[in-house]
């Protein structure tokens, strides 16, 4: 799905009005009704809701929400703030609307802000997309006010005060919402992990935008759905045989670093590859050989790291590089080998991500639209450089992907998957519980396996980290966030292939 930019929003709005030949008013009434129908499943008709509106259709946004939960029972009080004189047509419309019984408060100096109690709501209705400029002065003394209540704050589309397709100034006020509730799509700001303390957990209603605005709408960045990646997973043909599902080569491992290449491997084969070869460091013979009994395991003439490519690499489909690795001399000069004799797609990670950053000539080996970067953050910074901000770190990777033609996975809350020309999908299964060692050698043996199996690199890249997140979530469900280990995702995989593809085991 696409994310639109602040300014596309607003045409999608015009366009929906123009189309649907109704008042702009009546899609306000829409985007408060489906606002409305969210808040009502979440929060009982018991506590009192505080409902503060800015003098944009935001703002006649939060003055209808209040009229729908009045009409359900819910006690509102509303608050209004900023030049009146210059309120929106529908701000207007919605505040005449407003039952007698509701009072709309101006607040002209923090004075008049209202205490409130401990167990009340707060939506927050200031600013939406139209935000001009960062908030200060009286709007800035408001947030800070609400931010300091110390009770659920709802925003309402935008936690106010935050840009969401560009950096927020930093000497604007934002909103540090619990809830986010996003008209029709998320902004591009709830992606990005400087804003978590704003968006909070965000949601989206459908208010039925103009489908075809959104079709057509030019756009780098996309988010992924359940449908997206449903689409792209293939089924098994009844006349298998492994032959057809790829034969993938892990390069894993070092002395006291098995593990990894045990997760990645049995992630690797959990992903549906035909076969499995490991490549590791003499010390893991034995280990792989017993921990990962489905694979083949060939031993490095050196003991503890990596010191040589396999020989006849021509035999394999992908290379799943890095975990476990470490970045000794040796092994520098394997992953040089890798990149400069091999023309098989390459999934790196680690420390093979490592080991290129360090060496202009390495990245100047990079075969060109065949290999697929995995990094977390600080393995980015290696490779790609610092940078000023999360934006400036979306730039960043695009301009690396254009220039190396690469693909590239960005490992986060959202990860950030990118293409070669540049467009930037964000992935949306995954929970914090995944914060912990070996999960990214999982995430190489889904992605490796996906590539085998004759995924192009960008569908491996979506489907993998998807189906990575989604294993995750699986696991939540039943060892907690706290208590997740990287096995938990592997011995989720089965359940989590299943959910995109929920009857193709029973078809047969
Ligand atoms: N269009 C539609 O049909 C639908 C729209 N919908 C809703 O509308 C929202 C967008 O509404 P919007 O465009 O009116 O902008 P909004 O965010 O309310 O703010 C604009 C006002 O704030 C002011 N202002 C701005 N920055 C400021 C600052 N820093 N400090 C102080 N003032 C500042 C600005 O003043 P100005 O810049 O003109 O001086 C203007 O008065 C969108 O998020 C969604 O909630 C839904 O109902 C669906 C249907
Ligand atoms: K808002």
């Amino acid at each position: 799905m696409k994310i639109l930019t602040a300014a596309q929003t607003r045409e999608a709005d015009a366009q929906t009005i123009t189309n649907e030949n109704i008042a702009s008013v009546d899609l306000m009434e829409r985007a408060a009704l489906a606002f409305t129908c969210w808040f009502e499943n979440k929060f009982l008709p018991r506590q009192s809701v505080y409902i503060f509106a800015g003098p944009g259709n935001n703002g006649g946004d939060g003055l209808a929400v209040a009229r729908l939960l009045h009409e359900r029972s819910y006690p509102v009080k509303v608050f209004v703030i900023g030049d009146l004189t210059n309120a929106s047509q529908d701000f207007q419309i919605n505040h005449d609307r407003l039952p007698a019984a509701i009072a709309a408060t101006p607040i002209v100096s923090i004075a008049d802000f209202p205490s409130i109690p401990e167990r009340a709501l707060v939506i927050d209705a200031l600013f939406g997309t139209g935000l001009s400029r960062p908030v200060t002065g009286l709007f800035a003394e408001v947030i800070g006010k609400m931010n300091n209540s110390k009770v659920c704050v709802i925003s309402i589309d935008v936690p106010s005060g935050l840009y969401t397709d560009k950096q927020t100034p930093s000497e604007g006020a934002i909103i540090r919402a619990t809830h986010t509730v996003s008209f029709e799509l998320p902004k591009l700001a709830f992606f990005l992990p400087q804003h978590e303390q704003y968006v909070g957990a965000w949601h989206t209603v459908p208010i039925g935008l103009s489908p075809k605005y959104i079709a057509e709408a030019k756009t780098d960045h996309y988010f992924t759905t359940l449908e997206d990646v449903q689409q792209l997973l293939k089924p098994r043909r009844k006349f298998s045989h492994k032959g057809l599902y790829g034969h993938a080569l892990l390069l894993c491992g070092s002395l006291g670093k098995m593990g990894a290449a045990v997760l990645a491997a049995r992630a690797c084969l959990r992903s549906g590859v035909g076969l499995l070869t490991v490549h590791a460091p003499s010390v893991g013979y034995s280990i792989l050989q017993t921990a990962v009994p489905e694979a083949m395991t060939l031993s490095d003439p050196n003991r503890r790291v990596l010191s040589k490519l396999p020989d006849q690499m021509d035999k394999y489909s992908v290379v799943g590089a890095g975990p476990g690795i470490g970045t000794e001399r040796q092994t520098k000069t394997v992953i040089g080998q890798l990149l400069a004799t091999t023309s098989l797609p390459l999934v790196l990670d680690a420390d093979a991500i490592n080991l290129v950053g360090s060496s202009d000539r390495l990245k100047a080996q990079l075969p060109r639209n065949r290999v697929i970067f995995t990094p977390h953050p600080k393995e980015f910074e290696r490779l790609v450089g610092k940078s000023k901000d999360d934006y400036d770190r979306l730039e960043n990777m695009r301009e690396f992907c254009r220039e190396y033609a690469c693909y590239m996975v960005l490992k986060g809350s959202h990860s950030a998957i990118c293409t070669p020309e540049g467009e930037v999908y964000f992935n949306t299964t995954g929970n914090p519980g995944m914060a912990t060692g070996g999960t990214g050698d999982v995430l190489t043996g889904i992605v490796t396996a996906l590539v085998a199996q004759n995924y192009t690199l960008k569908e491996a890249c979506l489907l993998g980290v998807y189906l990575h997140g989604l294993a995750g979530d699986l696991a939540r469900e039943t060892v907690g966030e706290i208590s997740l280990i990287a096995s938990d995702l592997i011995e989720q995989l089965p359940k989590a292939f299943r959910r995109l593809a929920p009857h193709q085991d029973l078809a047969r």
